[in-house]
């Protein structure tokens, strides 16, 4: 298994210190993903998405519950994950730096996961850089002068520059137009064939999940409502909260 989260609970404290109040955001959710898979996660917003993102990519621990990556716990020091995990943002520019250029955006992961020549990152920057149809110029551009949807191009580039086993998306298209989406959706699908990366695909778009996704899992209120194989869950969706998802689809 490359994810697997056991009875994980995330609990807050909000509130002035007179007056904290305990919001739990994630209430023993129990997943599993195996590699290579693409396990969609939907929920309304507040239904504990983003922090069960966060628990994913070992960014938060859990109040309670276990979280392991690739059979083991996540280790203390994020410098170990580093290559083996990625995340693409809903919006680009919260992990594209806006004073670097695309070429140095997307080498970024490959230079800090080390002991790859120059020459080779250069080389790597630009197959990438093709692979999610970009051509060689747009290494000097900076994300500023990119539209949405190639900024997300240049988002998942540098997911994949160092090959890792497991990306999480997080609303990840949710920001583009209806046919920008459709080409990102496709460009997920096609690079996941070829890369066979497992992913986390977060979305409260269930169409988007659908198109992706070889399992569904729902939240609701931060507990898992039903988890089934993507074929299984939009045919016969088993919870009434499901139903309601795949009926409004
Ligand atoms: N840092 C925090 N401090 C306090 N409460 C938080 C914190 N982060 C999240 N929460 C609460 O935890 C719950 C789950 O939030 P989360 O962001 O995981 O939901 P989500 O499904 O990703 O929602 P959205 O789609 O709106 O981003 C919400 O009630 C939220 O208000």
């Amino acid at each position: 298994m490359i994810l697997e989260l056991d009875k994980v609970s995330v609990t807050f404290s909000a509130g002035p210190p007179w007056r904290r109040r305990q919001v739990p955001a994630m209430r023993e959710v129990s997943l599993s993903l195996a590699d290579g898979e693409i396990l969609g996660l939907v929920g309304e917003s507040g239904s504990g998405k983003t922090t069960t993102s966060m628990v994913a990519l070992g960014l938060r621990r859990p109040t309670s519950g276990t979280a392991l990556f690739q059979n083991q716990p996540f280790p203390k020091r994020r410098k170990q994950l580093a290559g083996r995990m990625q995340a693409v943002l809903q919006h680009p520019q919260w992990s594209l730096n806006p004073r670097m250029r695309v070429g140095q955006c997307v080498a970024e992961p490959l230079v800090v996961f080390g002991g790859v020549s120059k020459a080779e990152v250069a080389k790597r920057v630009m197959g990438i850089l093709d692979q999610v149809g970009l051509d060689p110029s747009f290494a000097d551009r900076y994300p500023h002068q990119l539209s949405g949807g190639q900024r997300q191009r240049v988002s998942i580039a540098r997911a994949l520059i160092t090959r890792p086993p497991f990306i999480v998306f997080d609303e990840a298209v949710s920001a583009l137009d209806v046919s920008v989406q459709a080409q990102i959706l496709n460009l997920i699908k096609d690079l996941r064939a070829e890369y066979a990366f497992a992913a986390l695909f977060i979305s409260h778009d269930i169409g988007a999940v659908r198109y992706v996704a070889d399992h569904v899992a729902v939240l609701r209120h931060g507990a898992v409502v039903e988890t089934a194989p993507a074929a299984v869950f939009f045919g016969t969706p088993e919870h009434e909260y499901s139903r309601q998802l795949v009926e409004a689809l």
